[in-house]
């Protein structure tokens, strides 16, 4: 039997959250370990880690926390310890720590994989991932560019869209983990029109009556009038003008360069970002440890970290894990308001 299959087999199916374990050669199980550490008994019941039952033993030895695993076929309700979807890294293969290897992109894979098949079978509600690393993910020989598109591809959505949601500032793509020529190709009409649709929608469902929604620009000042290019004339402006006929509280295109200060100050709800860096830069650095990945437009609910597998750090027992904190509080508000709903 496949580690996917089980999920016909299982025993209880109360989960609110599977935290997806990442790339192991990085920070992902411990981080993951201290998270679970700190929570209340009953949020940890709530909770079904995914992944190999050894490597988180491995990480709750490193920082001293006195977690105990029990594989989700043995779990039962008011068990203290904590559940296990497990997925192995596969034997004799490599697995250095703080390095790119193919088993922990592999491994990284499959328990998101896995995650998705429970979520779809009913098991848990939303997933939770820690960071996987794409250069690890492709020598496993999977083609995707993050989990953004693999849960595209692994629940059939057309598409998905990357939100990086924090207290002061929230930025969605246009697109994400293209080259920069390539991104400024995917300045389409279409494309931003999703986006707008996609955020406004999110944003509403987390109980915002009316978003306020910002296009920022593509080239400096907007192109000038066309003296630094004609993009925001020739396509970001009509797509926001349509928006608006259509309704929507929106803006645009405005300078980049401005339009993130004003939406920290609370002018806007929401800026749509036409490149990956345009809305990583602003949010990072003024939310580093607790802005939270939100896939949108998926048929299942997902929330990450913003920070990636730290290889640099791995396994030394220092890791933050205050940012995986925030990746399940946003979490359980997103299954709380779509219980409300
Ligand atoms: N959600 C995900 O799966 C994400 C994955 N990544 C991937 O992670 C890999 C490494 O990315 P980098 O650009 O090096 O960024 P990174 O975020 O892994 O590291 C940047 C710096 O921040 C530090 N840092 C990050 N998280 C930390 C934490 N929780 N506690 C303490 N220090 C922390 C690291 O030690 C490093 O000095 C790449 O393959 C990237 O694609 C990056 C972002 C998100
Ligand atoms: N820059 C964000 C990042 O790399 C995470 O991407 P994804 O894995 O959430 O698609």
């Amino acid at each position: 039997m496949n580690e996917t299959s089980q999920v016909t087999d299982l025993v209880r199916s109360d989960f609110d959250l599977a935290i997806t374990m990442g790339d192991p050669a990085g920070i992902g199980p411990e981080i993951i370990c201290r998270a679970v550490a700190g929570m209340t008994p009953e949020q940890r019941s709530g909770v079904l880690l995914v992944g190999d039952p050894d490597i988180y033993r491995r990480a709750a030895a490193l920082i001293e926390a006195p977690l105990e695993f029990v594989s989700l076929e043995k779990h039962r309700a008011g068990d203290d310890r904590v559940a296990v979807a497990e997925v192995h890294v596969a034997q004799g293969e490599a697995l250095p720590d703080g390095r790119i290897s193919a088993a922990g992109g592999d491994l990284a894979f499959r328990c998101v994989e896995r995650a998705v098949a429970l979520v779809q079978a009913g098991h848990a509600r939303v997933i939770v991932t820690a960071p996987l690393n794409k250069a690890a993910l492709h020598a496993a020989g999977h083609h995707y560019d993050g989990h953004t598109g693999m849960l595209a591809a692994l629940t059939q959505a057309p598409s998905s869209f990357m939100l990086l949601a924090s207290e002061r500032l929230s930025t969605l793509h246009v697109s994400t983990h293209v080259s920069l020529r390539d991104a400024i190709d995917r300045v389409t009409e279409e494309r931003i029109t999703a986006t707008v649709e996609a955020g406004h929608a999110h944003l509403k469902a987390m109980g915002l009556a009316s978003p306020r929604i910002a296009v920022a620009g593509l080239n400096p000042h907007c192109g000038e009038g066309g003296i630094f290019g004609d993009e925001d004339e020739r396509i970001i402006a009509p797509a926001v003008r349509a928006l608006r006929q259509r309704g929507f509280d929106v803006q645009g295109p405005i300078s980049a360069d401005t339009v993130f200060y004003r939406a920290s100050r609370g002018e806007f709800d929401l800026v749509v970002a036409q490149y990956h860096d345009q809305g990583h830069i602003p949010v990072k650095l003024i939310a580093f440890d607790t802005t939270v990945n939100v896939s949108l437009g998926l048929p299942i609910m997902r929330t990450s970290v913003d920070h990636g597998t730290a290889y640099d750090i791995a396994w030394q027992g220092h890791a933050d894990a205050t940012n995986m904190g925030a990746a399940i509080a946003y979490a359980r508000h997103l299954a709380a308001q779509r219980t409300a709903a």
